[in-house]
């Protein structure tokens, strides 16, 4: 094995980005056409024998200049010397997935990318490259990232690669994690937050649908994800709508420890667990569905009002609560949950058990509006796809809030009407609409 910094020759590859990025940006939504990969497979950089002779210390120390030439620095490369088809161990090593992250050097990314690297994700026997999305001002800290993942010597990571455009990062990205967004900061109106955020989601839309795998799965965390997912998608007409998730598993996994503290059990005993609508403090976390050891929760926790009351705010503002306590919001909770979201579509569902995550709602059988994206039950059979669940038990307080919550995002989606090329937006948000970490 060999380890250091050195380039593929995908010049020519790399070299066309910047054209269909400006191709796309010149372009409305609905006249972007996909373009064919010019190369389907990335490869490792650097192989141990060759570096040897060639001298990769020559190579490594060149490698400043090429930020300049606008290729996309590699990483981490780890090639194995021994051969893939004759070692016992790695025959049935899968095809390279291609992960791009964005934020990637913001505090979850930092969390989640080791996570990715170390195989929990999508197995040890699947080797994975990872693309990460950063800025002009990230830049230096994402090379620092990136050689934290080199320096971590992960086996199934065979490509680290870092850039500032999305039209080079995303490229035949199996899986995309939107992480990166701006924080809301003081005195800031949620509207203006929608409008920044919006912006850099309707260019990570396009770049996606420019240049992506066209079957790339989308997990979008950036606040406000659920109508940062709309915009994505209403940018990347040539992907399945299906294809886009805005993550909601931090609440669910929120929601269970609520469940499980106050039933007195173990975790793993809740199950059934939805939360419905925005990742905002009008989420649902659904008591009514949900099954502790296989029992309806209102079964097992006889305490209505506690359900009704505490434990659905508690779950709403938990992430306030702990930006409270930490001055940053949930980072290593929140790499876990995205863990959590990614596993569940690669994975199959548990007979009789469902996940939550927020989707689109177009052909919902629940009734709620059609074309946002709303967090409801999914079960996957682990092809990276998912199916709603429709035996789904309803009642009077279950319905209202899942109104107010569907209000809050028909509302959003106005905000950003000019992002989803539906005309001009007009925003008029709810006094106390507000992300969990906003108190
Ligand atoms: N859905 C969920 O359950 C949760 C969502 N979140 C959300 O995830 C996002 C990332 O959180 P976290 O990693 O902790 O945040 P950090 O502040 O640590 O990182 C965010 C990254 O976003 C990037 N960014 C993109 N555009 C801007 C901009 N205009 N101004 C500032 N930064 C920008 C920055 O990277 P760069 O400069 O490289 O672009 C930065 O590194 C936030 O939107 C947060 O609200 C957080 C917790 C839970
Ligand atoms: O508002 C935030 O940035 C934090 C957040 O989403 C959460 O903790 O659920």
């Amino acid at each position: 094995m060999g380890l250091s910094t050195a380039y593929s020759p995908a010049g020519s590859r790399l070299a066309t980005a910047p054209l269909a990025a400006a191709a796309a940006r010149r372009g409305s939504v609905q006249r972007l056409h996909r373009r064919r990969p010019l190369l389907a497979t990335v490869r490792c950089s650097v192989d141990a024998a060759k570096q040897v002779q060639d001298g990769a210390a020559t190579i490594a120390a060149q490698e400043p200049a090429r930020h300049k030439t606008g290729r996309l620095p590699r990483f981490g490369v780890f090639c194995p010397t021994y051969d893939l088809t004759s070692d016992d161990k790695t025959k049935s090593w899968k095809k390279l997935v291609t992960i791009a992250v964005s934020g990637a050097a913001g505090m979850i990314a930092n969390h989640l990318l080791f996570q990715l690297a170390s195989g929990e994700v999508f197995g040890q026997d699947q080797p994975i490259a990872l693309k990460l999305l950063g800025s002009e001002r990230s830049l230096q800290a994402l090379e620092g990232v990136a050689m934290e993942l080199e320096d971590s010597l992960y086996p199934l990571l065979r490509e680290v690669s870092i850039g500032i455009d999305p039209y080079e990062v995303f490229e035949d990205a199996d899986w995309a994690l939107l992480i990166g967004a701006k924080p809301r900061g003081p005195g800031m109106e949620r509207a203006a937050l929608l409008d920044i955020n919006g912006q850099i989601f309707a260019d990570q839309g396009k770049a996606l649908n420019a240049v992506a795998s066209p079957n790339v799965k989308v997990i979008v965390v950036g606040n406000p994800c659920n109508t940062n997912a709309l915009i994505c998608i209403k940018n990347a007409p040539s992907i399945p709508a299906k294809n886009f998730h805005a993550l909601t598993r931090l609440d669910e996994n929120r929601a269970k420890c609520q469940l499980a503290l106050k039933a007195g059990v173990f975790y793993d005993k809740v199950s059934n667990m939805t939360i419905w609508g925005n990742h905002s403090t009008t989420q649902v976390p659904d008591f009514l569905n949900a099954k502790i050891d296989g029992r309806p929760v209102k079964e097992v926790i006889k305490d209505t009002k506690w359900l009704e009351e505490e434990f659905t705010m508690t779950v709403q503002n938990r992430g306030g609560v702990l930006i409270q306590k930490w001055g940053r919001s949930s980072a290593a909770s929140t790499s876990v949950s995205i863990v959590d979201a990614i596993k569940s579509l690669v994975t199959p569902t548990p007979e009789g058990d469902w996940f939550s995550s927020g989707v689109y709602t177009t052909g919902n059988p629940y009734g709620i509006a059609e074309d946002i994206v709303f967090s409801m039950p999914c079960r996957s059979k682990g092809d990276g796809d998912y199916e709603l669940v429709s035996d789904v038990l309803m009642d009077d307080f279950l319905w209202e809030r899942i109104k107010k919550t569907e209000a809050e995002l028909l509302a959003e989606r106005k905000c950003v009407a000019h992002l989803t090329g539906e005309g001009i937006a007009f925003c008029d948000l709810r006094e106390d609409t507000m992300l969990p970490g906003e108190m």
